[in-house]
């Protein structure tokens, strides 16, 4: 046997010279270079471990790139990167230049659709298997790999009914570990199990139903079982379903036995798998768990208190309320658009609704903000996870629209806290009562505040603040963008500092006029500071409020250029975007 078959793979056509009896020495092999990269690089590792017999399969037996392998949201998709030709660079997955931490069209042929949010990749293959029947091309395979979390997801189900009245040469791979970041939910989960436990004879097959050929489920660590079942599908006309059980983590015990956290762990010891040391230092509270822990204390005292997480209980918090009081909080699933008219349904019928979701997700369910919410007035609490610049998961997940695409719609209240005690304050501000919907913006990651637990105070809806008064800038900022600009003042001279005066918006809607007011009369010029799109967002509308009101003050936006961001730490793509410290503090020098 070859001492290291990996080191002889740059692409899938070397992979199909070697043996199928040595390929298990290589799905070890191929563990061991994902398990030794991503724990020192970080990186999604549960999903990449659970499909490396897939990956290897996949390639061995299709013809790769001629025919079209779509993973469904690309975090499982690290084996695949290493061996389409990004072995040597794989190193630099989710780092600022690096590779994308996705499948994405622009850096690789055999990436053929780019991913990142769920669900995507049966509606994407059924197109492109579309496409080579009108172009004759009547040889093509077109597989979609699709999780069990994400297939329950509604544009999966509407992609599978399009598919089940097509005669297209489309395989849909349901990769089955029961489990998304946090386990699996729903009526589809307890189907899969009944099919895992029963075989699928005994259970009434749903995708037999929807006209697919379904095999399964099989063993998906099975190399053999998996490469002969893909060459006997090759065969099958028509659109298929081949259903293989995984295990997330496969390869590595902790991450086997604690799925959740090594869906993506951090730093750990790629030996032993132990996580990483935590820092000793007390650092300020995660925004989540503020969130989290406020929900829950609000939740003590408010009994029509809900809460509702489209699939992230852990990565937002909301796993404190499931824990606390279970029967009034709701993971959906991966279902964002459900999650927003479900909590608007609750909220006609009087329930105070807290739906987080995370900003970049919430696009998904644009409509539904709009007409099931907004168009109502209807006072469900939004909190928006994850806004502004996320850092490595890249272009697909920063949640830079959220201010843009909100701020156009009617009959919303947006607000986005600086600190911990804004966070609280609207939270019990907004389960005390709204006229109106209201969606609360704030980051992933720590706060500034080490006592974060204030007692709650009222927030004045559409009131503004001075941070600080000056005599010739006015800095406006949304969010935590004000620290950044705080961060910026301070290395000013003192009397540079005296010049600037620095607001916190908080409320991008309604805004409070009255405070502009003030600071286009009393201040030459108006930088506006935004961690989203300069197109749309707080910049605009400080625009036109200027317009409206014949002010003649010049006006800088900074925020987020009109491009996506790639992948990079929050800091270095801050720094990209000019809204760090730094570049705010060049850009007052140059005004001063
Ligand atoms: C629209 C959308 N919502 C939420 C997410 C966050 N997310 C990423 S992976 C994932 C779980 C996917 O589970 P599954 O499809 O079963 O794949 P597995 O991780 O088990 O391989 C979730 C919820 C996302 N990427 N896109
Ligand atoms: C692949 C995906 O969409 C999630 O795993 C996402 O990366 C989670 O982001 P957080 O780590 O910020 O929760
Ligand atoms: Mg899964």
């Amino acid at each position: 046997m070859q001492e290291n078959i990996l080191n002889t793979i740059k692409f899938p056509k070397d992979l199909r010279k070697v043996s199928e009896k040595e390929l298990p020495q290589l799905a070890k092999e191929l563990r061991e270079f994902i398990i030794n990269i991503i724990a020192t690089k970080e990186g999604h590792l549960g999903a990449s471990l659970g499909v490396v017999e897939l990956t290897i399969a996949l390639h061995y037996v299709f013809n790769t790139p001629e025919d079209i392998l779509v993973w469904d949201v690309g975090h499982q998709a690290y084996g695949h990167k290493i061996l389409t030709g990004r072995k040597e660079i794989f190193h630099t997955n989710r780092q600022l230049g690096g590779i994308s931490g996705f499948p994405k069209r622009a850096e690789s042929e055999y990436d053929t659709f780019g991913v990142g949010h769920s669900s995507t990749a049966i509606s994407a293959a059924l197109g492109m298997a579309i496409a080579s029947k009108l172009k004759g091309e009547t040889n093509k395979q077109h597989i979609a790999v699709v999780g069990d979390a994400s297939i329950a997801s509604g544009m999966a189900f509407e992609a599978l009914n399009h598919a089940g009245v097509t005669d297209t040469n489309l395989l849909v791979i349901l990769n089955d570990n029961a489990i998304g970041i946090d386990p699996s939910v729903g009526a589809l989960k307890d189907y899969f199990t009944k099919v895992k436990g029963n075989g699928a004879k005994d259970a009434d097959n749903i995708f037999e139903a929807l006209n697919f050929n379904y095999t399964g489920p099989i063993d998906g660590h099975n190399l053999h079982l998996v490469i002969s079942e893909l060459n006997r599908l090759k065969n099958v006309s028509g659109p298929k379903v081949l259903h293989i059980i995984t295990t997330k983590g496969k390869g590595l015990r902790q991450a086997e036995e604690n799925q959740v956290v090594y869906h993506a762990p951090g730093k750990f010891d790629a030996l032993t798998g132990d996580l990483a040391p935590k820092s000793n230092n007390v650092q300020p509270p995660k925004f989540q768990d503020v969130f989290g822990k406020t929900l829950v204390e609000l939740a003590t005292k408010n009994e029509k208190i809900i809460g509702i997480t489209p699939a992230m209980p852990t990565g937002s918090s909301l796993k404190f309320m499931m824990d606390a009081f279970p029967e009034r909080a709701f993971d959906v699933g991966i279902a964002e658009q459900h999650a927003v008219t479900f909590a608007a349904g609750l909220a006609t019928q009087g329930f105070t609704v807290f739906c987080n979701i995370y900003s970049t997700f919430l696009q998904r369910a644009y409509d539904q903000v709009i007409h099931d919410v907004c168009l109502q007035k209807i006072p469900v609490i939004f909190c928006l996870d994850r806004a502004g610049i996320v850092g490595e998961d890249g272009a697909t997940h920063h949640g830079i629209f959220d201010l843009a695409y909100l701020n156009c719609i009617p009959n919303l209240i947006l607000f986005a806290p600086r600190n911990e005690f804004e966070l609280r304050n609207i939270m019990f501000t907004a389960q005390e009562g709204l006229e109106l919907p209201i969606f609360i913006r704030y980051p992933r990651g720590r706060g500034t505040l080490l006592n974060w637990q204030n007692p709650f105070k009222k927030v004045e809806i559409g009131k503004a603040h001075f941070l600080q008064k000056g005599t010739e800038i006015a800095v406006l900022t949304i969010g935590t963008m004000a620290n950044n600009a705080l961060e910026a003042i301070e290395k000013l001279t003192t009397l540079q500092r005296e010049k600037v005066g620095l607001v916190d918006v908080r409320f991008l809607k309604p805004m409070d006029e009255s405070l502009l007011h003030e600071v286009f009369s009393n201040y030459k010029t108006i930088i506006t500071i935004e961690d989203g799109t300069v197109v749309g967002g707080l910049g605009s509308s400080v625009v036109l409020f200027a317009s409206k009101h014949h002010y003649k003050n010049p006006i800088e936006i900074l925020g987020v250029p009109d491009v996506f961001p790639e992948h990079g730490t929050v800091s270095e793509l801050q720094e990209q975007s000019g809204i760090s410290s730094e570049k705010i503090f060049i850009k007052l020098q140059k005004y001063l």
